[in-house]
């Protein structure tokens, strides 16, 4: 096999999922995923995070093929996600006298998903490990995304294995390394990544950028996706501008319909934005797009315009789950307008404008709603509505 070293005794260990649909059984990765893990061999051998449970065999057999009798001393644990504490248990059952390294967290999870763990080291802030020539340094960043989170430090190579902060969706199909890619393909896979897994998490991103800026970053080793030794700034800058909701000047438009009425209100709401000049508009059917594209896209843009018909009572039911997902993230700082169709009492609309209150985005416009077909006086709001928004986003 390749082995494919960050340094001269620092390996990757990963693996490529192509074959799970569905990333934390929600979010489509059509293009998998990749779990990586590190090994560090010097006068103690240390592991870096683990890999997702369906891999254990091959990852031990690497990592002795690599080690080969030797014990691996200490596993440190970044983060707890099952993805990559998948084989903690295999790895404590194949070397028992190893230490686990972790915070004040990390052993409760420990706990609550393999065993009552014997043999750990308590880390805090800028505590340090002493590997031999390697010397590592711990840092907390609890909730990007969960409570445990943290981050390890190679001082000696200036590497930051960063767990799932600057991950990515997408395979590493032969090149590893940031230099080896051509990082078009990731332009979209991260930014979904970390739309769909750390948005909601974005002021806790933003401390992790700030505590970790005083570190002499070289080299960026995250748990999924490429690791990142030359153009640091790619993936830097890109965090920075998604976790403080820096939005571009586009529109996304996205409606629930059944049989058109409510699509059309769409397509005359888009044109008359592009008639103003706005050239960045997206149109999505929620039944037919999955809310991580959306979501990725309301993360690009910061116009959303959304409509929904009446259905029993309610909003469209795909419409009321991708608002559920927003709210929940506490998406920030957008324009926001409304629209809708009904035949009898209506539901949709008023339960859009429930969403807009809790969301407290910009209302930009009245809500426009029409009953059946699309006439005069509710065209020419809508045309008012895009109007409303187009000037709000050309003000910017
Ligand atoms: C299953 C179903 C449930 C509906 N529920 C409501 C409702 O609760 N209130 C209402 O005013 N109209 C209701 N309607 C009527 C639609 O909202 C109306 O026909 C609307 O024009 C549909 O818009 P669309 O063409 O974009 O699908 C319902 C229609 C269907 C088929």
């Amino acid at each position: 096999m390749h082995q494919v070293k960050l340094a001269e005794n620092i390996y990757y260990l990963g693996y490529n999922d192509r074959r799970t649909n569905l990333f934390e059984n929600i979010w489509p990765i059509p293009h998998g995923v990749s779990y990586n893990s590190y090994l560090i061999v010097d006068e103690k051998i240390a592991l870096v995070d683990t890999v997702e449970r369906q891999f254990i065999d091959d990852y031990l057999d690497q990592i002795e093929e690599i080690i080969g009798d030797r014990q691996v001393d200490y596993l440190i644990i970044n983060h707890m996600e099952p993805d990559h504490s998948g084989a903690i248990k295999a790895v404590k059952t194949k070397y028992p006298n190893i230490t686990l390294v972790g915070n004040k967290k990390t052993f409760g999870f420990v706990e609550s998903f393999y065993f009552k763990p014997d043999n750990t080291l308590e880390v805090y802030d800028n505590d340090t490990l002493d590997l031999g020539k390697v010397k590592l340094q711990f840092q907390m960043i609890p909730m990007v995304h969960w409570p445990e989170t943290m981050v390890t430090y190679d001082e000696t190579h200036k590497i930051l294995f960063s767990g799932d902060a600057f991950g990515s969706y997408g395979t590493l199909d032969g090149g590893v390394f940031d230099d080896e890619i051509n990082l078009d393909f990731y332009e979209v896979e991260i930014m979904r990544y970390f739309t769909n897994i750390v948005g909601k998490y974005c002021p806790h991103t933003q401390r992790a950028i700030k505590k970790l800026a005083p570190l002499d970053i070289q080299m960026i080793a995250a748990t999924h996706g490429p690791i990142w030794r030359t153009d640091l700034d790619w993936v830097l800058s890109r965090y920075n501008k998604w976790s403080t909701y820096d939005t571009d000047n586009g529109v996304i438009i996205v409606y629930g319909s059944m049989y058109g009425n409510t699509q059309k209100m769409a397509e005359v709401i888009a044109r008359q934005l592009s008639e103003r000049g706005i050239k960045d508009i997206r149109v999505y059917d929620s039944s037919k797009t999955h809310a991580s594209y959306i979501i990725n896209d309301i993360f690009k843009y910061k116009g959303f315009i959304v409509g929904s018909c009446a259905y029993n009572n309610a909003m469209f039911p795909n419409v009321q789950t991708l608002l559920t997902t927003i709210e929940h993230m506490g998406i920030k700082d957008h324009y926001l307008g409304v629209f809708g169709n009904f035949a009898w009492n209506g539901g949709g609309v008023k339960n859009l404008m429930k969403f807009a209150e809790s969301i407290k985005w910009d209302l930009v416009y009245d809500p426009v709603e029409e009953k059946g077909a699309l006439k005069t006086d509710k065209y020419q709001q809508c045309i008012e509505l895009a109007n409303a928004m187009a000037d709000k986003l050309l003000a910017e």
